[in-house]
């Protein structure tokens, strides 16, 4: 299976603190790949400079054979690179539907296509009403498509972010602590539907998560990050029992 993420040698400081650490990194098309580490350790960084939200001071950033280095966000969530956010206060006095509906839309969308073609914008926005609810029923939430977001529990928050993934044919998600804040059943639909996501539809997925439960439910391989760069990676099995990794992870709290 090829790489479709490759980080090369990548280096990050803010300031004086070297956050990202010659790390390099490479996520196997169609994985869903875990990335793990003590707090500190640059993980989040790591996905912002993924997603284009930094550039790194060094080294390269490739996907599917692309260099997109300092490629910004926006640009890289159109090739179907992206990662979920939290739903933003302006969207959560809107219904679960309408924000689906709200994904920017796909490349060839301008201000002058809508004022010269009415009856084909018309036409477009029926269809993105299709694929909204085509989307809302699959993650499970057309009972409460008309609910507005605000009013949604923490997990059909989270369902609802993996759905606006849907609505642009994501290629690569970046999830991080999805988990967070999220009852244990509506865990179980989040995990089913990213899986769901990766064997119907292709996704791959690469994870920071701090439940280690969820890791061990989702993800192969797992990488652990420490100050900055690769320290180990595996199955969750080969982590769990690497000695550097109970050292550094869990500290004296594992002895
Ligand atoms: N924009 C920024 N400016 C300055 N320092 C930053 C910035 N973003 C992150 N850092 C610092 O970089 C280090 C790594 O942070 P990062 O959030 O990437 O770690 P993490 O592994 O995701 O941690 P956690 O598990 O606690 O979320 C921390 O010391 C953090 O304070």
């Amino acid at each position: 299976m090829g790489s479709i993420i490759e980080v090369r040698q990548v280096n990050k400081a803010f300031g004086a603190l070297q956050v990202i650490n010659n790390c390099s990194i490479e996520v196997a098309k169609g994985s869903i790949t875990g990335l793990i580490g003590p707090n500190g350790a640059g993980k989040s960084t790591l996905f912002n400079l993924i997603a284009g939200t930094f550039a790194p001071d060094t080294g390269q950033i490739i996907f599917d054979g692309e260099d997109i280095t300092a490629i910004p966000s926006d640009q890289l969530f159109h090739r179907g690179l992206l990662r979920t956010f939290q739903i933003a206060q302006e969207f959560s006095h809107m219904t679960a539907l309408e924000n689906l509906m709200m994904v920017p839309p796909q490349a060839g969308e301008s201000l002058l296509n809508t004022w010269l073609r009415p009856a084909r914008v018309q036409q477009e926005e029926a269809q993105v009403r299709q694929k909204a609810m085509d989307v809302i029923e699959f993650i499970g939430l057309k009972h409460v498509r008309n609910e507005l977001a605000g009013n949604l529990s923490g997990g059909q928050k989270k369902l609802l972010e993996l759905g606006r993934t849907m609505m642009v044919d994501a290629r690569v998600v970046l999830l991080d602590e999805i988990a967070a804040g999220v009852n244990r059943t509506l865990l179980q639909d989040l995990i089913r539907n990213i899986q769901r996501l990766n064997q119907e539809l292709g996704y791959t997925f690469l994870v920071i998560e701090h439940d280690m439960d969820m890791i061990a439910q989702l993800c192969d391989p797992v990488i652990v990050l420490a100050q900055g760069s690769v320290m180990v990676q595996g199955t969750i099995e080969e982590i769990q029992q690497n000695e550097a990794v109970i050292e550094a992870y869990f500290g004296n709290d594992a002895h």
